[in-house]
């Protein structure tokens, strides 16, 4: 899948180069179920058109830019990209939010994003907005564009009533609600990180993760660890002390985690009173 990292000063460089194409168009944050139907959708009609398949995004979070709000995101760009890559997708336009194209009139960014970028059909879901204050919606989409191409909306996706949402996924990781994930994100959350520290002696490593991302609350919890390809079940710790360290148990492995080595975890569920062993001995 090919990237192109687009903003109102290179937009016009892409313009000669661009091919037609039908586009999925949202933030994508945890690009979980409801998600997956959008972009499903535009891919399945990219190839009956024999077009290619866009996903147009826009980083950062329009919050961070507008409403000065730190936004932890469920899933980095690479993390999108790999989960794009294996819904079948062919391009990503990664587009530059910042206050110059938030104030853009939903017809601007119809003619200047979609029009002029060639796009074929539009793909979104049923609460999709676009331009100043989030004007223009799917209501309005293809007016703006002067029907130059159409649209497919999405119907609401929900899971026990409620809409599948990267809000609601959010609250369900901070309050430590792992195990309805899998029915919200079609799979286990995901958190990479690198090994800072092993205490052999006491069978614990610790986990170096990036800031920016999303971890359920303090506590202990279950998780699938990947190593070098290799996989298993553990328990790690978040402590207050240190927000963005987990502490990792990896005794009974027959992996022994280095220093530097990159590690994968899958958060599978909250883990009550299995061990209470980290607290005893690093506290
Ligand atoms: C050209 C453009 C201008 C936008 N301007 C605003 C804005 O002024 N205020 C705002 O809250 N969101 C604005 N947005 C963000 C959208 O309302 C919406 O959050 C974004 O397109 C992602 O859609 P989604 O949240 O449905 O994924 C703008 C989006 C686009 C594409
Ligand atoms: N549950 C859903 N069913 C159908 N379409 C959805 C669903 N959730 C999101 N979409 C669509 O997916 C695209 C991306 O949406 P967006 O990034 O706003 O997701 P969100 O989960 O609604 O996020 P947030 O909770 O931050 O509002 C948009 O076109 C949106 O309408």
């Amino acid at each position: 899948m090919q990237t192109l990292y687009i903003n109102s000063q290179n937009r016009g460089s892409f313009l000669e180069v661009i091919k037609p194409g039908v586009a999925a168009l949202g933030f994508f944050d945890g690009v979980h179920l409801g998600h997956q139907q959008v972009i499903k959708t535009a891919v399945k009609m990219a190839k009956k058109r024999n077009i290619q398949s866009i996903v147009m995004t826009f980083s950062p979070h329009p919050k961070e830019v507008l409403g000065n709000q730190k936004v932890d995101y469920l899933t980095s760009i690479e993390t999108k990209k790999e989960i794009f890559q294996k819904l079948g997708v062919d391009v990503l336009y990664l587009i530059e939010f910042n206050r110059e194209f938030a104030v853009l009139k939903p017809w601007q960014f119809a003619q200047n994003y979609l029009v002029d970028f060639q796009i074929q059909h539009v793909v979104a879901g049923f609460d999709f907005t676009y331009g100043f204050r989030g004007q223009g919606n799917m209501e309005t989409i293809v007016a703006d564009g002067l029907g130059c191409y159409g649209a497919t909306v999405i119907e609401k996706i929900h899971f026990k009533n409620e809409k599948i949402s990267s809000t609601r996924i959010r609250m369900a990781i901070q309050h430590g609600n792992l195990s309805d994930l899998p029915n919200l994100l079609g799979d286990f959350y995901r958190t990479n990180g690198v090994i800072r520290n092993v205490k052999k002696g006491m069978n614990i490593c610790e986990i170096n993760v990036h800031e920016r991302c999303l971890l359920p609350n303090y506590g202990e919890y279950e998780v699938e660890a990947e190593i070098d390809g290799f996989t298993f079940r553990t328990i790690v710790y978040r402590i207050p002390e240190d927000p963005y360290v987990l502490y990792m148990l990896f005794e009974k492995q027959s992996v022994l985690p280095r220093h530097h080595q990159m590690i994968k975890l899958k958060w599978i569920d909250v883990s009550i009173g299995k061990s209470n062993k980290l607290e005893l001995e690093i506290i």
